[in-house]
């Protein structure tokens, strides 16, 4: 590539061929380890794991072999299991040269659906044989994932195991593929307008992907005579015998039309499955009206989507791939069939699962975005439409639709072991696995759910993160949302973004530009401050621009029950107007923020991370009680650290000496709470090194309320821990001390967390009733 040229397709194909080979490499070969679920540090764990522990339960297993569930791993554990024969689009590479595709797909398990898994690579051909070892494999896991094993061996090994073994069985290029084409065709077909009965489908490839592809359009509806098949030999019809066998001749049909060129012409749908570059521009042309054109070959696809656009601009177009719209990929199906298979024990994944699976990908491209999503294609349009007629890989919603859908599909055709008895609470599950904050927030939305309907004002109502939390609000019949903003803008982003929300039917505006109470707003805000330097004209003009000022008097007045502001602009400038008309509550002298984070292996909580520069003693100890008190309506019991540089005395500096105070503070404040220090961060984290240095604590366990001298350590240590554990799983801020329900967020708020804090606001929203 010279200097000043952008890069030519050639170019950013070596780039990424090259960034491929080094994020194999680096910093470890390959993708995946395994890792431990138990400790492993000293004899008394080495005599559980292993000799002389490991025996009991071996012997449970011997009594009971369903024990196996209990007690190993195998319940959650997958074979992805290969032979290399048909290797994406590759061809015949050999076992081993398969195994990056295989630790890519056990990569994706966990990432999408917890489910671990081993990538078993056999390098044995002769179909029996190879159906022989992996029936052998039977006892190691709960599940087996066939892929790239080359047609027609994989029907013949497919049905073979599925006779052989008692847990599901599935061919990944076949049925994940053929669901996620599905879906896709339904949807394609939904956006041209056309029925699935009376379009005319032709098919490049007929291997394991395409004809199980083909085999459920069936059974979706699609007629088989407006199937026509074309492979490397050409088209499939009657009489052929080249390069026949009986799966493919089910779809013979009765023509003298040899080629892909002649059988294209007027054909509604293009679905390649076979090798990159077989579609030609002139085939194109010749396609009907609005042409679903499914280019799916992987690596490279069938043709380019530029180049079907430089001949049609009103074809549809799909790729596997990750760099263009609509990637049908059998990454939206098979981790997710198989969670809700291994979930209810399914023996067997029948046509029901895979219909249940198609239909709930469908549906989900049709509803509106979720956060996740926006947030990883950022610029894509995310709407229902050409663009997108299928969900994104990293749509978290998929898990909560599909396994369900397929757990209870499994249990309809009686082929669930363990039936899940409570959907609910089966999704509740699915839920704290897709949103880490699940399990601390459930409390929580209980009891924002508790009482009637309450409103809660978003100060930033156009805002789309507010937005989208509202649809998610309203849904979830957490609260009815009141936006303030300019209604027009609103309603045209609620479309924009693909949301259902309706005005007056599921939320309320407040119009800052016309609204009835806005003489009444600014005379009680004048009548609260003219003392305070706030003149008559002074406070007309705030009324009518400052979004915090008008959500705290829609508050004041009773118009709503709660409040969150802040998706924008700095804590302090909000708190002022906060402060002004709501204020603080009786008994209190400060306001603090309080802010929670899930960490791999444990919650903490931190305070004050946005109010006071330099709390006194008093203060931090005043702090200390609201977070704590804050902490019990998590159902968390609070186990507070006072954090410093120095270690129970060791030094004498006036911020430690501040700790030490704020602890005797706390000793006759709130005797209730369990609470020592002054302490360093990893004493107050780990129980077992306080314990060599402080035998003596008056703090039990690993603390998680961590409570700092100052803004700069809570604000500091909140955002270094937030970002080493990967963000996104942070709660708060929680306004600690205000006299209503009220919540400042910070600009870096993910929809979870509104929603998650809009929860909260209608909980102490309940608790004040
Ligand atoms: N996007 C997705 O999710 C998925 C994509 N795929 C892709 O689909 C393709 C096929 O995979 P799979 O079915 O597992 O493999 P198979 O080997 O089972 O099937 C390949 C089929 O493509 C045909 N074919 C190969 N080259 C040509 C060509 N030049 N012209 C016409 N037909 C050709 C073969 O014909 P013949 O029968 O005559 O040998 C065979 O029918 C691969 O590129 C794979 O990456 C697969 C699964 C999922
Ligand atoms: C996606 C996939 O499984 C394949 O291309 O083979
Ligand atoms: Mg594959």
């Amino acid at each position: 590539m010279s200097e000043n040229t952008a890069p030519t397709p050639v170019d950013k194909r070596a780039q990424l061929r090259k960034a491929a080979l080094e994020y194999h490499e680096f910093p470890k070969p390959g993708k995946i380890t395994i890792a431990a679920t138990k400790q492993m540090i000293n004899q008394h764990d080495l005599a559980l794991a292993y000799s002389p522990g490991v025996a009991a339960p071996c012997e449970e297993i011997v009594k009971d072999p369903n024990n196996a569930f209990r007690y190993t791993a195998r319940g959650n554990l997958v074979g992805v299991v290969t032979n290399g024969t048909a290797v994406l689009g590759l061809g015949d590479i050999g076992a081993l040269a398969g195994k990056p595709v295989m630790e890519g797909k056990a990569v994706l398990f966990k990432k999408f659906s917890g489910i671990d898994v081993f990538d078993i690579e056999i390098d044995e051909k002769d179909p029996d044989k190879l159906v022989e070892i992996i029936a052998a494999l039977e006892p190691t896991f709960g599940g087996i994932n066939l892929e790239d094993i080359k047609a027609p061996d994989c029907f013949y090994v497919e049905r073979k195991l599925r006779e052989r073994m008692k847990i599901p069985v599935f061919h990944d290029d076949q049925h994940g593929t053929a669901i996620t084409v599905g879906a896709a065709i339904i949807n394609g077909l939904k956006v041209a307008g056309k029925d699935i009965k009376s379009v005319k489908l032709v098919a490049s490839g007929a291997g394991a992907a395409a004809l199980a592809c083909l085999g459920l359009l069936i059974k979706l509806g699609m007629p088989r005579e407006n199937i026509w098949v074309t492979d490397i030999a050409g088209v499939v019809y009657e009489g052929r015998t080249e390069l026949m066998d009986e799966d493919k001749a089910f779809f013979a049909q009765n023509t003298p039309l040899r080629k892909l060129a002649e059988v294209i012409v007027d054909a509604d749908v293009f679905l390649g499955l076979s090798a990159g570059g077989v579609l030609k521009q002139d085939m194109v042309r010749t396609m009907a009206a609005n042409p679903l054109i499914f280019a799916l070959a992987n690596p490279n696809p069938e043709i380019a989507p530029e180049d079907v656009k430089a001949v049609r601009d009103d074809a549809i177009i799909a790729t596997g791939r990750t760099d263009y719209p609509n990637q049908v990929n059998n990454v939206l199906c098979f981790p997710y069939i198989f969670r809700g298979a291994l979930d209810c024990g399914a023996t067997t994944i029948t046509t029901e699962m895979e219909i249940a699976a198609v239909h709930a990908i469908a549906e989900l491209a049709q509803a509106e975005q979720s956060e996740v999503v926006a947030a990883a294609y950022v610029g894509e349009q995310l709407a229902f439409g050409r663009e997108y007629l299928i969900p994104k890989p990293f749509d978290p919603r998929l898990m909560m639709k599909i396994a369900p859908a397929v757990a209870k599909a499994a249990a309809d055709s009686g082929v669930a072991l363990r039936p899940i008895e409570d959907m609910d609470a089966y999704s509740d599950h699915l839920q704290t696995f897709v949103y880490a904050s699940g399990t601390t927030m459930k409390p929580i939305f209980t009891a924002a759910r508790a009482a009637a309907k309450k409103r809660i004002a978003y100060a930033e109502g156009e805002e789309e993160r507010v937005l989208r939390a509202a649809q998610i609000v309203a849904d979830e019949n957490v609260a009815r949302p009141t936006l303030i903003g300019r209604p027009a803008i609103i309603a045209q982003r609620i479309e924009k973004f693909g949301l259902r929300l309706k005005e007056g039917q599921d939320y309320d505006v407040v119009n800052v530009e016309d609204d009835h109470r806005y003489r009444d707003f600014w005379q009680t805000y004048h009548r609260m401050t003219e003392r305070k330097g706030i003149t008559a004209p002074v406070a007309k003009i705030e009324m009518r621009r400052r979004l915090t000022l008008i959500a705290s008097m829609l508050l004041h007045k009773g118009e709503v029950d709660g409040m969150i502001c802040g998706t924008w602009g700095f804590t302090a400038h909000h708190l002022n107007y906060i402060d002004q008309v709501i204020g603080m509550r009786a008994g209190c002298n400060t306001y603090a923020c309080m802010n929670g984070l899930l960490l791999p292996d444990r919650q903490v909580f931190l305070v004050d991370t946005h109010v006071n520069y330099d709390p006194t003693a008093a203060q931090l100890a005043e702090i200390t009680v609201m977070a704590a008190e804050e902490m019990m309506r998590f159902g968390i019991k609070p186990k507070a650290a006072l954090l410093s540089h120095s270690n129970f005395g060791s030094s004498n500096h006036p911020s430690a000496v501040k700790m030490r105070e704020t602890l005797e503070i706390l000793k006759i404040q709130a005797p209730w709470l369990e609470v020592d220090g002054e302490m360093h961060g990893d004493v107050a984290l780990d129980a077992k090194s306080r314990a060599s240095i402080m035998p003596h604590s008056t703090l039990s366990g690993d603390a998680n309320l961590l409570v700092m001298p100052n803004i700069d350590a809570a604000n500091i240590s909140y955002n270094l821990l937030k970002t080493a554990a990967g963000g996104g799983i942070a709660i708060g801020p929680v306004l600690l001390g205000a006299a209503e329900p009220v919540h400042i967020l910070t600009a870096s708020a993910t929809v979870r967390r509104i929603v998650n804090m809009t929860a909260l606001t209608v909980a102490d929203a309940n608790a004040a009733r």
